[in-house]
Order: C-alpha cells, then sequence, then structure tokens
C-alpha cells in the first residue's frame, strides 16, 4: 500500500486584478512532516495557505488532502486543522467547548467531542483551564487553545499562518520547543508559514521559498539553509556574504570558509561592535567579507588588519538573481 500524501497542491495559481499572488506553486507535504513556507512580505504565502484552506478560490490548479481532490470543497468540509491568526477563539464559550467545535461541526456527539477536546488540551498543557472564557488567558495560552481546537479535528493536515507571531520572545522559544515535539507526537502533516527563519529551522524538516508568487527553492530545510540555490535565497536567509561578480553571477561564502589567524593580512574597512564581539567587514579580492567575530576572536585584529584565509572549496558561485 502507498500512503497518500498529507497535502499535494498541483499548480496553484491565484490574482488579485492584476497581481498575479500565486502562479504554479506545486508542493507536498508527507505525512509526519512539517513544512514551512518562506519568504518575504507579499510573496504570496498567506494566498496559498488560503487556497489550501479553501478560503480562496484557486484560478487554476488543484489541492488533494490525504489523496483526495478537495478543490471543490468547502472549508468544513476539507478535514483540516486551521490555526490562523484571524481565526479568533469564540469569546462566549469556554476552552473546552472552543476545542470541541471542531469535532461536534463534523458530527461528533457532544461527551465523545469534549473527550477529544479534553485529550488535544493536555497536547498543549493546558487540560486545567478548560473551564475558563478565552478572555481570561494569556496571549500565550490563547494560541495553544488555538492549537488544541486544531488537533481536536484529528485533522490529517494543519495549516499554521504565523502560529507564534504577537508572543514575546521568551514565550516564543517555549512554545517553538513544544510544537516541534507535538507535530512529532500527532503525525499530521504540517503546513506552517512564517517570517521568522529560526522558527523554520527549529520547527520543519522541509522548507520551500517563495518569491513574487512563486516557489523559488524546496528541499530540506539544512540543505536550503546551507547550500541555497540562487543568490536571492541567500540573502533572503540572512547569508552575510554574496559576492556579486561578473557576469551574472555570484559568489556564496559561509562563515565556515573563513580562517582567522592563518593566510594573508587584510585591511578592516568597518567594525560595529555586537553582544558577542564585533562585526567587520574585511577588503578581500572575493569582495568586502563581512565577520561576526566573537570576544575572542576580536583580540585577533592587529591595528586595522586581520589575518585570514578562505577555504575556497566551501565557496559556491550561483545565479545572481538578486535584481528583478
Ligand atoms: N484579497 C486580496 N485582494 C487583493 N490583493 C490581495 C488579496 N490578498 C492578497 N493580495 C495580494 O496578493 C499578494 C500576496 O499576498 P499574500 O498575503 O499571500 O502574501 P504573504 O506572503 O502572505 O505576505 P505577508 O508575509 O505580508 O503576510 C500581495 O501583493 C497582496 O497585496
Amino acid at each position: 500500500m502507498t500512503l497518500s500524501a498529507a497535502l499535494t497542491t498541483h499548480h496553484l495559481a491565484k490574482s488579485f486584478g492584476s497581481t498575479r499572488a500565486v502562479q504554479d506553486v506545486s508542493l507536498t507535504v508527507q505525512a509526519g512532516e512539517t513544512l514551512a513556507l518562506l519568504g518575504p512580505s507579499g510573496c504570496g504565502k498567506s494566498t496559498v495557505l488560503r487556497m489550501v484552506a479553501g478560503l480562496e478560490r484557486p484560478d487554476t490548479g488543484r489541492v488533494e488532502v490525504g489523496g483526495r481532490d478537495v478543490t471543490a470543497l468547502p472549508p468544513e468540509a476539507r478535514h483540516i486543522g486551521l490555526v490562523f491568526q484571524d481565526y479568533a477563539l469564540f469569546p462566549h464559550l469556554s476552552v473546552l467547548d472552543n476545542v470541541a467545535y471542531g469535532p461536534r461541526m463534523r458530527g461528533a456527539a457532544r461527551g465523545e467531542a469534549h473527550g477529544r477536546a479534553q485529550e488535544a488540551l493536555v497536547l498543549v498543557n493546558l487540560p486545567e483551564l478548560a473551564a475558563r472564557k478565552p478572555a481570561q488567558l494569556s496571549g500565550g495560552q490563547a494560541q495553544r487553545v488555538a492549537l488544541a481546537r486544531a488537533l481536536a479535528t484529528n485533522s490529517p493536515l494543519l495549516l499554521l499562518d504565523e502560529p507564534l507571531s504577537n508572543l514575546d520572545e521568551r514565550l516564543r522559544a517555549e512554545l517553538r520547543n513544544d510544537l516541534r515535539e507535538l507535530f512529532r507526537r500527532v503525525g499530521a502533516g504540517v503546513l506552517l508559514v512564517t517570517h521568522d527563519q529560526r522558527e523554520a529551522l527549529a520547527l520543519a524538516g522541509q522548507v520551500a521559498v517563495m518569491r513574487a508568487g512563486q516557489l523559488v527553492q524546496t528541499g530540506a530545510a539544512r540543505t536550503v539553509f546551507d547550500q541555497p540555490a540562487t543568490a536571492w535565497v541567500a540573502a533572503f536567509l540572512g547569508w552575510a556574504n554574496v559576492l556579486g561578480r561578473e557576469g551574472g553571477q555570484a559568489l556564496l561564502v559561509p562563515e565556515n570558509a573563513v580562517r582567522l589567524g592563518q593566510g594573508d593580512i587584510f585591511t578592516l574597512i568597518s567594525r560595529h561592535a555586537t553582544e558577542a564581539g564585533e562585526t567587520v567587514t574585511v577588503a578581500h579580492p572575493l569582495g568586502p567579507l563581512t565577520l561576526n567575530l566573537s570576544a575572542r576572536e576580536v583580540g585577533m585584529i592587529d591595528g586595522q588588519t586581520l589575518r585570514l584565509a578562505v577555504a575556497e572549496a566551501r565557496v559556491r558561485e550561483v545565479m545572481d538573481d538578486r535584481q528583478g
């Protein structure tokens, strides 16, 4: 028996007037796998998610959930767990009834729906808050309840749109760890939209990078972060050294290609103090190299110079698609 993917989109496209919000997006999320959709503001991430959820109708293309074509189905018939920012909790219902709402809508008897809701609240570590009203929850607790509501549907696919936004840094870090563990336990496919690279790396095994409505790179998260396919992807993912060349190419110099204290002596163009040490830019024949130095490494600066070697085997040349 071949297992169906939790989600497959086939050539999804959507325009709003003359804005081509999404063009030809095909992606797959396997059961038990988390895929993070990454890209700058306005690149079409939410529109992809909304088409998968059934909240937006694609102009062309298909959506399959668990091997079933759901393109023509309304959201409630798709069997997807949603955690969207604008999917607020019902203020007049208790936490338990909020979480039980999905199973109830799908025809579960009250007792069974409450049982599932209790289980979901245990999964997100909030079983003791079942009787509260949403107004009596902190921001982090409300996010967990929203997640429990999605989990209680027992859906094979969860969609999360910026699930940790609106939370302070401490809560984000805490929930990030919990979510990873939770996704692993429930075994659903998860499609996650985030603009936070750290969140993507922490939560998702797979990433898909979007630019101007199109997917530009998809693959294992570690591979995409370590081996961006183009200069634009590298710059978007926060690579410090994407050095333009003649002829539309660029060199990607990873931090681990730079060996301090060996090789030739280069002049520093700029220096800025950071919490950990300094960020410096070195005039190097490959181009201006920006390095994050620890306090110990700052001690290797001699006058306004630094001795370093670049391991050229670790430097990759890619297409420079940053313009346009
Ligand atoms: N209902 C709509 N009507 C008109 N244009 C829209 C609509 N929804 C989205 N757009 C446009 O489609 C493009 C993609 O928007 P989308 O919200 O999918 O981007 P996004 O990547 O999720 O952005 P962000 O990270 O800022 O949320 C944008 O240019 C946006 O202005």
